[in-house]
């Protein structure tokens, strides 16, 4: 791996201590940093190098998967790590960190290969650019790259202005936009779950497959992030973004042996498939929710607008379901299903793909015992992959019940997805970050969602915390005959409690 320096901004920040040097730990655990390691720390606190180094190791203590307990390893990794002070603003603190950069670089030898991290607010995104090419730390004689975390941008014209913005500093081929999503293990093994297995790759097409359902669901609630949640809500914040990666993870073909171009190519394509929801249209296709009191494992919770910070009169959405079609050859015909939400009854990240019974009218459960055969992607908290056929019941004569395949056992302690995006930055892999292509394609997928939300076209379902969300997600695939696969049973005493659905302009 070719020396690097991390120019780390946001270096005292909560992403930082809980994701970005646990992954680094691990990753030099597991010998994948590169030999020749340097980390500059950047904020306005008044850090030194030593209470940086004490910070860094505290938080190896706390979030780190494997234990910092030697304490000689953990000496030897900190050894990398400095810290300077820099307000994003002040331009003289940029022409200090390049001196510290360099003298560093010259200190370990290192070719000036410099990895810009940027862990703050995106406000910060395009005067940080702006100001890493002013002061010439972009322009030494090895490579830069960028490392930004979502969100990219507010809407489809925000986005756009930042990306235009952050061009004027970094190329595209340098811009690594994080999508946590993309680095979890189990998102990684899709590419290889085909790959590996042609009877999977020939059966993944309208032929053979009814329908494909992801679900995202949380059980927390927006904790402390009410300034930042109740301006984005679950449609900005996670479906945008990692729902939409699942889709075109979930969608695209990959033959052996595909190059990172390819890969992100494909998903292009898929985006470019996927038929736009005109604004009149959403209602019909999105359901918007918002979470009431309730109980969460025997536990009343406040609703959502009874959380700190958020007005009482807010109309954010928690929970999104929405309908998906892509209008190509292998998948005409095939419904894509999305729902992500908070409070919801437990925590529970999957894709199911559901397969044709050809016989049979509707996928209910019938006679028989039979049930649809499902492939079921586990990405989280389990991980693991499923398939699930039907075998005869030798305890009741002619009927069959459902066996369950494991095709992927859970794998125990495996990496953390940032460690596999750090990884990847460092190794100049663009694979599983979101190309500027697929953002903008998400974002124009979405602009007449929030058009319809802005306009209050769509009427804001309340659901109790602790369910499945509204019960109008049910009705989106029972529509089709259809049903949500693995949600439990709703328990009758967690019901709304705080009145009906919230008016909407219904006469557009
Ligand atoms: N926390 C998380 O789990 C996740 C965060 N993100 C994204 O990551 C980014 C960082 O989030 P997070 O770490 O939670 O935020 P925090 O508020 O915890 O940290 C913000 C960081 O930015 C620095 N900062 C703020 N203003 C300035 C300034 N004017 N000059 C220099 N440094 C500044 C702060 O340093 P100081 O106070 O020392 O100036 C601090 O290190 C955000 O874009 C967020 O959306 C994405 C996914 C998950
Ligand atoms: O990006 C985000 O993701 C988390 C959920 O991530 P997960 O890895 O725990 O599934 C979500 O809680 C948060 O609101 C969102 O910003």
């Amino acid at each position: 791996m070719e020396p690097t320096t991390i120019v780390l901004f946001g270096a005292t920040g909560d992403l930082a201590k809980r994701k970005i040097y646990p992954a680094l730990y691990n990753l030099f655990i597991d010998g994948k940093l590169p030999k020749e390691f340097s980390l500059v720390g950047l904020g306005r606190r008044e850090w030194t190098d030593e209470s940086f180094q004490a910070n860094v190791e505290k938080s190896l203590h706390q979030f780190s998967r494997r234990e910092a307990n030697d304490a000689g390893l953990v000496k030897e990794f900190l050894r990398a790590f400095r810290y300077s002070v820099l307000d994003i603003g002040r331009q003289e603190d940029y022409l200090k960190l390049l001196q510290l950069v360099e003298s560093r670089e010259n200190e370990l030898q290192m070719q000036p290969n410099r990895l810009f991290y940027l862990s703050v607010g995106p406000e910060y995104f395009e005067p940080i650019a702006a100001n890493i090419k002013e002061s010439g730390l972009g322009s030494a004689n090895g490579w830069k790259r960028l490392v930004i975390e979502k969100p990219f941008g507010h809407d489809l014209s925000s986005a756009r202005d930042l990306n235009r913005n952050l061009s004027k500093s970094f190329e595209e081929h340098e811009v690594f936009r994080i999508d946590h999503y993309l680095g979890k293990p189990m998102v990684q093994r899709m590419e290889s779950l085909q790959q590996a297995n042609p009877v999977i790759q020939a059966l993944w097409t309208n032929r053979y497959i009814a329908n494909v359902q992801i679900t995202a669901n949380e059980s927390v609630g927006v904790e402390e992030r009410a300034g930042y949640y109740d301006h984005v809500g679950a449609i900005r914040d996670m479906f945008q973004n990692h729902m939409l990666q699942l889709l075109m993870m979930a969608a695209i073909h990959l033959p052996n042996d595909s190059t990172s171009e390819e890969v992100r190519f494909k998903k292009k394509k898929v985006m470019e498939a996927l038929e736009l929801v005109q604004k009149e249209d959403v209602i019909a296709n999105v359901i918007r929710g918002q979470y009431a009191e309730g109980s969460m494992q025997g536990n009343p919770v406040v609703g959502y607008k009874s959380e700190p910070g958020i007005a009482p009169d807010s109309m954010n959405d928690t929970f999104i379901a929405a309908k998906l079609q892509i209008d190509n050859n292998n998948w005409r015909g095939v419904p894509f299903y999305i729902r992500t939400g908070k409070r919801m009854k437990d925590k529970s990240t999957r894709i199911v793909v559901e397969f044709k019974e050809p016989l049979k009218q509707a996928s209910t459960k019938s006679e028989d015992g039979t049930e649809p055969n499902l492939l079921v992607i586990e990405i989280g908290p389990n991980e693991g992959i499923t398939l699930q056929l039907n075998a005869k019941d030798p305890e009741h004569k002619g009927s069959f019940k459902p066996v369950h395949i494991d095709l992927q056992a859970s794998p125990q302690n495996s990496p953390e997805a940032y460690e596999n995006l750090i990884g990847d930055a460092l190794n100049g892999d663009p694979t599983f970050f979101a190309h500027w292509d697929e953002v903008e394609l998400s974002w124009q997928w979405v602009q007449p969602i929030l058009d319809a939300f802005e306009e209050n076209l769509v009427p804001l379902y309340p659901y109790a915390a602790g369910t499945y969300g509204p019960v109008e997600s049910d009705a989106l695939l029972a529509k089709d005959g259809y049903h949500w696969w693995f949600d439990a049973k709703p328990d009758p005493n967690n019901a709304i409690k705080e009145g009906d659905q919230y008016a909407y302009n219904s006469n557009y």
